[in-house]
C-alpha cells in the first residue's frame, strides 16, 4: 500500500439511503430473497460493462476474457459471498454509488413508499438494488478494483447510518472486479445454505449473460447458470418461467409481461428479438426524456441500453435485440441514423404493433388492460408517426359518451353511426368527468350520438391532425357548426319535447336577439347564434370552423401560462325558457329589448362558467347577478 493514500475514513450516508435502509431492516416484506437477484443483478451488468469497454481497449480484460459470477457460503459464520470479475469500482464510485441515492428508480419508490408497512410491501416490485443486502446482512462488506487499476477498496457498513472506506490490499482483492460478503444475521442464515442458494438463482437469475458458480465447502464447484442468451434460443426451447425470470433481470420488473415477442430475423439484416410489453406502468413512463430501455446486443455483447431503437411511443417495451450485423465498436455517432438500427427498428415496431393487434383479437380482455397502461403514450404515435397511424387506429380504444365502461375502438364507434352522422365527434377535457358535464355534449346525448371522451393530454394534439378513420372526420362537440339537424333526435326524447309547454324562440325572435346581443357584447365573440348543440342549457361557447379548437387552446394556455384565446361564438338553445323570454323581449324592442342588454354580460359570463371557466369580468358579473337577485326578494 502507498504512504500517500488516505487511509481509513468514517462517512455517513445521504439522509434517504438512511431511509432506505431503516426500511429494509425493519422491512416485513416476505420476499427476502430479492436481495441476491439484485447483487447478481449487479455482478452481470458489471461484467457486461467490462466486455463493452474491452472492445476498445482489450487491456483492461489482460488478466482473463472468461466472466464469471462466483458464490461462495459459509454456513457457520454464516456468510454470502458474491464476486464477480466486472468493471469494478475505485473510491469515488464506492462512495457515490453506495453512500447515495443515484437510481432515479429508487427514489420513485421513496416517493412512492412512504414510509412503513406500505414501502415494504413495494420494495418487492421496484429492484431496489445493493442496499437490499441489509435485509438479510448486519454487515456487509465490498471489495473492489476497477479493472485496469493498481489500487482496491474495502467499503464496509452495518447500515445503520454510516459506511467506512478504506484501501484494501491486493492481496485480499480480486484480482478484477468486486467481491460482496453478506455477514448474515442469524433469522436469515438459511442463505448460507446450497440447497436455498440454488432454488434462488435458478428461480430469478438462471438467464443472466454472464455464467453463474457456486463454489462447494469442499472446494469443488457447481454451475448454477450457464450465462447463455436466453434470447438465442429457439422458442420451443424457453418456458414461461423462464421468460419471466428474464424479463425480472432485463426490465427490472417484477410484474408479468403481458405480451412476449421472441423471434429471430432473418434476410437483410439478421437479428434476435426477446421483447416484453409489461403489464403495469413504469414510473418514468412520462418523463420528458421520453427514453426507451431497450438493450441493443451485437452477437451477444452488450452495446448500450440507449440507443434509439424503438419509437418513443413504444418506450414501454422492454428486452433485447441482438444483432448479427452491426460492428462491435459501435460509437454514440454511429448509434444515430445509422440504416441498421434504423432497419431494425422499423421490423421491430412493425412486430410489435402486428402482436398488439393479434392480442386484441386473441384475448381482448388482456389488450384492454395493455391499453389502460399504455394508451396513452401508444396515442403519442399518431401524432408523431403518420405512417404508423392506420395501425395505431387499429388498436386504439376509447371512452365514450354512450359507451358506459367500456372501451371501444374506432370501427365500433363508427359501427354504432346514427343515421345521416358522418363525423367521428370528439370532447376534449382534463378528465372524463368535466367533460361528461359540458353543455355541449347535449345536444349529442339528446340524439344518441356516440362521443368520444379524449382526457389524455396527448389527445388535442394528435386529433387535430389525424384526417379521419374510415372515411369519417373526426371533429370536436366545441368547434363549428354541430350540423345535428339531420340527426333524428331519439324518440325518447322526441317524446319528452312533445309533452313539454316550453315554447321555442321563434325564428324572427331568434334573429332579434342574436343581433342584440352581438351588439351588446362587441368584440368578446365573433357572433350570436341559435343551435341545436345545446338542451337543457341556455348558452354555450364554441370555436368557429377553422380556428384552434377551445379545449386545446386551454391546454395550451395552461401549459405556457399564456391566457390568449381567440375568437369565439355564443351559442343559445333556441328552447330553453331564458332564451325564448329574452328572444321576446329583444323582438318586442323598445325599453323590454334594453333588458336583453343587461342580461348580455350575465349570459355570457353563464356560458364561461359552463365551460369550466371563471367570468371574463368577474366584478362586473358578480354586480349584475346580485342586481338581478335583489330583484327576486324585493
Ligand atoms: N458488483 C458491482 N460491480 C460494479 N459496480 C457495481 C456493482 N454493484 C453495484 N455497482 C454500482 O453501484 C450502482 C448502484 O447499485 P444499485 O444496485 O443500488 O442500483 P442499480 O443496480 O444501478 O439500479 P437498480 O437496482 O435500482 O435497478 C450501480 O449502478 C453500479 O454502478
Amino acid at each position: 500500500m502507498s504512504e500517500n493514500k488516505p487511509a481509513a475514513e468514517t462517512r455517513t450516508f445521504e439522509a434517504e439511503v438512511s431511509r432506505l435502509l431503516h426500511m429494509m431492516v425493519h422491512s416485513v416484506y416476505s420476499n427476502r430473497d430479492v436481495f441476491l437477484r439484485e447483487l447478481i443483478s449487479n455482478a452481470a451488468d458489471a461484467c457486461e460493462k467490462l466486455r463493452t469497454l474491452s472492445l476498445s481497449d482489450p487491456k483492461l480484460i489482460e488478466g482473463g476474457d472468461a466472466f464469471q459470477i462466483v458464490i461462495e457460503a459459509d454456513k457457520e459464520a454464516p456468510s454470502l459471498v458474491i464476486a464477480d470479475n466486472g468493471i469494478g469500482m475505485d473510491r469515488q464510485e464506492l462512495i457515490d454509488n453506495l453512500g447515495t441515492i443515484a437510481q432515479s428508480g429508487t427514489r420513485a419508490f421513496l416517493e412512492k413508499a412512504g414510509d412503513g408497512a406500505k414501502g415494504s410491501a413495494l420494495i418487492g416490485q421496484f429492484g431496489v438494488g445493493f442496499y437490499s443486502a441489509f435485509m438479510v446482512a448486519d454487515k456487509v462488506s465490498v471489495v473492489s478494483r476497477k479493472a485496469g487499476s493498481d489500487e482496491a477498496w474495502r467499503w464496509s457498513s452495518d447500515g445503520k447510518g454510516a459506511y467506512e472506506i478504506e484501501p484494501a490490499d491486493l492481496a485480499d482483492a480480486p484480482a478484477r472486479g468486486t467481491r460482496i460478503v453478506l455477514h448474515l444475521n442469524p433469522d436469515n442464515a438459511s442463505y448460507a445454505e446450497t440447497d436455498t442458494i440454488e432454488r434462488i438463482v435458478t428461480a430469478y437469475s438462471a438467464h443472466v449473460p454472464v455464467p453463474i458458480v457456486l463454489k462447494l465447502a469442499d472446494g469443488t464447484e457447481e454451475s448454477l447458470a450457464d450465462g447463455s442468451a436466453l434470447w438465442r434460443k429457439p422458442k420451443s426451447a424457453v418456458t414461461e418461467e423462464e421468460y419471466k425470470e428474464f424479463y425480472g433481470h432485463v426490465g427490472g420488473r417484477f410484474d408479468e409481461p403481458a405480451v412476449t415477442i421472441h423471434y429471430r430475423a432473418e434476410g437483410r439484416t439478421e437479428y434476435s428479438v426477446l421483447l416484453f410489453v409489461p403489464s403495469s406502468r413504469p414510473f418514468d413512463l412520462f418523463e420528458p426524456e421520453r427514453q426507451g430501455r431497450v438493450k441493443l446486443y451485437v452477437r451477444r455483447v452488450f452495446i448500450t441500453d440507449e440507443a434509439e431503437i424503438l419509437p418513443p411511443w413504444l418506450r414501454f417495451v422492454r428486452g433485447v435485440i441482438d444483432s448479427e450485423d452491426l460492428p462491435l465498436n459501435l460509437s454514440r455517432e454511429m448509434l444515430q441514423k445509422n440504416p441498421v438500427i434504423e432497419a431494425i427498428g422499423k421490423g421491430v415496431t412493425n412486430r410489435v404493433l402486428a402482436d398488439l393487434d393479434k392480442l386484441a383479437t386473441d384475448d381482448p380482455e388482456r389488450f384492454v388492460k395493455v391499453w389502460e397502461a399504455f394508451g396513452a403514450v401508444l396515442k403519442e404515435g399518431l401524432y408523431e408517426a403518420p405512417d404508423r397511424r392506420d395501425a395505431l387506429f387499429k388498436l386504439a380504444r376509447f371512452k365514450t359518451t354512450t359507451g358506459g365502461d367500456s372501451w371501444r375502438s374506432l370501427a365500433d364507434i363508427v359501427a354504432a353511426f346514427r343515421p345521416n352522422q358522418t363525423a367521428i365527434y370528439y370532447a376534449l377535457g382534463d378528465d372524463a368527468a368535466t367533460i361528461a358535464a359540458s353543455p355541449h355534449l347535449e345536444g349529442f346525448a339528446k340524439r344518441g350520438v356516440e362521443v368520444l371522451i379524449l382526457a389524455d393530454a396527448v389527445d388535442a394534439f394528435w386529433v387535430r391532425t389525424a384526417l379521419g378513420f374510415d372515411g369519417k372526420p373526426f371533429q370536436s362537440v366545441t368547434q363549428g357548426a354541430a350540423t345535428l339537424d339531420l340527426i333524428p333526435v331519439l324518440e325518447a326524447e322526441a317524446a319528452k319535447d312533445k309533452t313539454s309547454d316550453e315554447k321555442p324562440a321563434s325564428e324572427a325572435a331568434l334573429a332579434a336577439l342574436t343581433l342584440r346581443l352581438k351588439q351588446a357584447l362587441g368584440d368578446k365573440v365573433v357572433e350570436v347564434r341559435g343551435s341545436n348543440r345545446l338542451a337543457t342549457s341556455p348558452a354555450c361557447l364554441v370555436s368557429p370552423e377553422f380556428g384552434p379548437d377551445r379545449q386545446l387552446e386551454k391546454i395550451l394556455a395552461s401549459r405556457d401560462g399564456a391566457g390568449g384565446r381567440s375568437a369565439q361564438i355564443l351559442e343559445l338553445n333556441p328552447s330553453h325558457p331564458l332564451v325564448a323570454g329574452l328572444a321576446a323581449q329583444a323582438a318586442e324592442g323598445g325599453a323590454a329589448a334594453e333588458r336583453v342588454d343587461a342580461a348580455a354580460p350575465l349570459l355570457f359570463g353563464l356560458a364561461r362558467i359552463l365551460d369550466g371557466e371563471a367570468p371574463d369580468e368577474p366584478a362586473a358579473f358578480a354586480k349584475a347577478l346580485a342586481g338581478l337577485m335583489e330583484k327576486t326578494v324585493a
